[in-house]
């Protein structure tokens, strides 16, 4: 049984929302906080300039001293100050605690499935949603949720108020000018605003991806004179990304021109409504001041809705390209209830092979024919397979399954005895060691890199690693602590394949795969490597991934593979009368 993961959701705002707030529930007594100061901030502003138009008008007759209005408005500013200064710093608190949160689900969700969740996905988008997306979520965390809050809370608080304190009449006018600048404003074009918001993110996506290709293939470019359509690609994202940004400010641009004359009108409204009930002596010209002053105040905590909600379809749109990341099924499911691996010196007892790979069929997503097919093979404790074939005939793809990037269609795959399926990620990882044709190495020291293995392994741990894969320290300038450059390329290809070497015997794993391990590398390098290979192979259960026949004279068992179907397997002798082989022979 493995976990699987939610049903594809329907990414709408308040799925995002739900998502957001799910993802990052350590935040909410913060976020509390930060509203909770906002509302204060607030009213305070508006107590402030309804204070000051209701000082204006005393001198007509108000029933506080022009002493004492002056007392509250320095006392109200401080208080306005104090929370101002506290809702941004709990605001922010929250939103950068919530992206920090974000970015590490993000690369736990990624990492464990790698590298069959990158494949498929270009590494500038990518690199995009891990970086910009999430940061652009800032805005839900920072700038939607306490003004969304806010906009509810104090409009009705003020309005309640205002109705109290001074009339019904006034009240009404107040709130339906709240009411048409917090709800229906921001809903002017907001599909419009919302596809732009989408395109926008999706084109940025692009952009990067194109920078980052343009970059990575820079000598390409310039060695085949390719600049110039790269510029012209280049300039067309540009430009979408424009006709995007000049709809959303266009749309901004209308919403608020109209929230400006909505204020102007409100004003006017509850002066001719105001002007009415004082001439009619219900109150004075100092009350109906002060009314307006405490609308005119209230105004910024409806004004934000229209404020963030530009922001905030930007902000979905990338939660919504972050999501579909984190929330996408993994190609290989972790285990609900793993099972032990047993010790790999036990593997090989009661006749199981240290792996069983069962009638496995495997196609690729989209692909027309599958990769593997009816594989069945034994790979005994201890000795070297290796498998042969033309190029396309699956030998990487079964490697692949066994280090267990995919899952089987059909059929299953067994180390020591247990499903590979069944197995937890740790184990199975600790269990298959890996070298490839042209191994990663970070842009860090070489014992860094030997360090990705074992970051606990000593200096002499280190050293005797080097000295098996026929690493000498002394062939670089600073030792082990020269650094390789970025993607590695201050190393030759066979330095680069003995630190790769080094690497898989500290990490000491009893399967090991060797896939092409040589295969960029000249003939003289190859064979100089052959020892280390000897010396890594020593012990361990070996699949070999080969081209060149020389690489698997040492092999127990050759498979050879065509078309993903194993058509003939034996000892180097066996086969000498097999067609493909002698095909694969001759070429060589
Ligand atoms: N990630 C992938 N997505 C889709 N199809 C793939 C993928 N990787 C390999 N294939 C296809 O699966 C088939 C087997 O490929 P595989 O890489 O296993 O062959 P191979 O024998 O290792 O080839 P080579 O010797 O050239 O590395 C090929 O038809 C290939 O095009």
């Amino acid at each position: 049984m493995t976990e699987e993961s939610s049903a594809p959701i329907a990414w709408d705002r308040r799925s995002l929302a739900r998502w957001l707030l799910t993802r990052t529930r350590t935040v909410l007594p913060p976020l509390g906080a930060s509203i909770l100061f906002r509302i204060v901030g607030l009213v305070s502003g508006a107590a402030i300039i309804g204070l000051g138009t209701y000082a204006a008008a005393s001198a007509l007759g108000g029933t506080l001293s022009l002493g004492h209005v002056a007392t509250l408005l320095v006392v109200l500013s401080l208080i306005k100050a104090f929370a101002r200064y506290l809702e941004q710093f709990f605001g922010h608190y929250v939103a950068f605690k919530a992206l920090a949160t974000l970015r590490t689900y993000f690369f736990r969700r990624l990492e464990p499935q790698a590298p069959t969740a990158t494949e498929g996905r270009r590494t500038g988008d990518l690199l995009s949603r891990a970086t910009r997306d999430i940061d652009r979520i800032e805005v839900f965390f920072a700038h939607t949720l306490g003004p969304a809050t806010t906009a509810v809370i104090v409009p009705l608080g003020m309005g309640v108020w205002l109705a109290a304190a001074v009339s019904v009449g006034v009240a009404s006018a107040a709130v339906s000018c709240w009411l048409i600048v917090g709800l229906i404003f921001p809903l002017i074009e907001s599909k419009r605003a919302l596809g732009a918001a989408r395109r926008l993110r999706h084109e940025r996506g692009e952009l990067a991806q194109h920078v980052t290709d343009s970059v990575q293939g820079a000598c390409e470019i310039v060695a085949f004179g390719y600049e110039h359509r790269r510029r012209a690609e280049q300039d067309a994202w540009g430009e979408r990304l424009r006709a995007d940004q000049t709809t959303l400010g266009s749309i901004v641009a209308l919403r608020r021109g109209l929230i400006a004359a909505d204020c102007a009108a409100t004003v006017s409204a509850i002066i001719l409504v105001g002007a009415r009930e004082v001439a009619a002596g219900a109150y004075g010209w100092y009350d109906l001041a002060l009314a307006v002053g405490v609308v005119l105040g209230t105004l910024p905590a409806v004004t934000a809705v229209e404020e963030f909600s530009a922001d905030l379809d930007q902000a979905f749109a990338s939660a919504a390209r972050v999501a579909q990341i984190t929330e996408a099924r993994p190609a290989t499911p972790a285990p609900v209830r793993p099972v032990p691996l047993p010790d790999a010196a036990r593997w090989g007892e009661d006749e199981c092979p240290a792996v069983r790979i069962e009638d496995v069929t495997f196609s690729y997503a989209g692909g027309l024919e599958p990769a593997v097919r009816g594989i069945t093979l034994d790979l005994p404790a201890g000795s070297t397979t290796a498998i042969v074939g033309a190029s396309g005939s699956g030998k990487s793809t079964l490697a692949h399954l066994l280090a267990r990037f995919y899952d089987p269609d059909e059929g299953r795959i067994s180390i020591g005895g247990v499903d590979v399926r069944e197995l937890a990620d740790e184990d199975l990882r600790a269990a298959v060691g890996i070298v490839g044709q042209r191994p990663y190495l970070f842009n860090a020291s070489i014992a860094e890199n030997l360090r990705v293995a074992t970051p606990e392994a000593s200096d002499e741990h280190l050293l005797l690693a080097c000295q098996r894969a026929a690493l000498d320290p002394a062939d670089f300038a600073d030792g082990l602590d020269t650094q390789v450059g970025e993607l590695g390329t201050a190393v030759s290809g066979g330095q680069r394949q003995r630190i790769a070497i080094a690497r898989a015997l500290l990490r000491d794993a009893p399967i090991l795969i060797l896939d092409e391990v040589t295969s960029q590398l000249d003939r003289e390098t190859e064979a100089e490597l052959s020892a280390a290979l000897a010396e890594l192979q020593r012990g361990r259960t070996t699949l070999i991934i080969a081209h060149r026949l020389e690489t698997v004279q040492g092999a127990d068992n050759v498979v050879v593979l065509d078309a993903g179907h194993v058509v003939a397997q034996g000892s180097l002798l066996d086969l000498a009368g097999n067609e493909q082989f002698r095909a694969l022979a001759n070429r060589d």
